[in-house]
């Protein structure tokens, strides 16, 4: 059995722990049968080859009595690198013990799972649904909600040093004076109804326009300001993915060559993909 989950790129700027797009980078997870002890075979680095790593805690925290397992851990996705390769893992984790112990659980109960364990659906809800999607908690629970998808290429700048979500987190403010607050949420709400009006012009001016996190995330990753403006000779939108340090473009696909050439020009010499929109989400290949 193979559990293929995509990455996803949160926030899409004023989106703030709340909008995610699935993209077309991958985790995949093979069983390859049952073990005296959970054995991870992997080539990620430093992440544990045993019942420590996150995949197996996840699927021990949704179905406590399962069997050790050898698995083969295979991804394209970079880790701490805001493409959301902490949510692809709780998603395969979730999804292992749905199979493993025949769970049958739905995909608003995976998205309930998931959100619970990341505290935010931004990334989980897309890794689990596909697509675009928004999402949040109220009344205890999480809703997402899928929108259309942007016919465009998202063209993601992954620099080489990691950021840890909860470092690009701890630069936060812990308050919002009550009025910036409200125009943040504005702008984030005029976003989501631009996305779902499939007005694009209007989706990047307001891509651009956060007010929540960009700014004060700016400082830790220097590249962001140089793409946005490299951006606008092509009618491009950037914004910080996730909490970084990729940088996302929202750009027409006849344009994508010529702006990966300027990023290059202007020494911008790190990892580009050009990603596409994931529809499927995450997928279990029964062979
Ligand atoms: N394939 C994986 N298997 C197990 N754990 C993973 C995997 N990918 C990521 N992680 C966990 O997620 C952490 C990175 O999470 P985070 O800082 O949120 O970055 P990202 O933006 O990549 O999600 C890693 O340090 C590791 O603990
Ligand atoms: N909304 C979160 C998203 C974190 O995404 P990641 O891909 O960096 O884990 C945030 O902006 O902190």
């Amino acid at each position: 059995m193979k559990i293929k989950v995509p990455a996803s790129s949160a926030n899409l700027g004023p989106g703030f722990d709340s909008i995610g797009l699935a993209v077309s980078l991958y985790l995949n997870v093979t069983v390859k049968g049952s073990a005296k002890k959970w054995q991870v075979d992997h080539q990620l680095g430093d992440l544990p080859h045993d019942e420590d790593n996150m995949i197996v805690q996840i699927a021990f925290q949704v179905a406590p009595q399962l069997s050790p397992q050898h698995l083969e851990v295979s991804s394209d996705i970079p880790v701490t690198h805001g493409l959301g390769s902490s949510s692809s893992a709780i998603v395969a984790g979730i999804e292992l013990a749905n199979q493993l112990a025949n769970l049958k659980l739905t995909k608003a109960a995976k998205v309930e799972i998931a959100s619970q364990i990341e505290g935010h659906p931004d990334n989980v809800a897309p890794a689990i649904l596909g697509g675009l999607v928004v999402g949040t908690n109220v009344a205890q629970h999480f809703d997402a909600v899928e929108a259309p998808l942007p016919p465009y290429d998202f063209v993601a700048y992954i620099p080489t040093y990691c950021l840890a979500t909860k470092k690009a987190r701890a630069v936060l403010p812990r308050q919002l004076d009550y009025h910036a607050a409200t125009h943040a949420s504005a702008v984030a709400n005029t976003l989501v109804a631009a996305l779902f009006k499939q007005n694009y012009s209007l989706v990047k001016e307001l891509m651009e326009a956060d007010d929540f996190h960009e700014q004060y995330r700016a400082q830790l990753v220097p590249e962001l300001m140089t793409i946005r403006q490299l951006g606008h000779i092509y009618d491009a939108a950037t914004y910080l993915s996730g909490a970084g340090p990729t940088i996302m473009t929202m750009i027409t696909p006849e344009k994508t060559a010529a702006f990966i050439e300027a990023l290059r020009k202007n020494g911008l010499s790190d990892r580009i993909e050009v990603l596409h929109p994931d529809r499927n989400g995450v997928v279990v290949d029964d062979q």
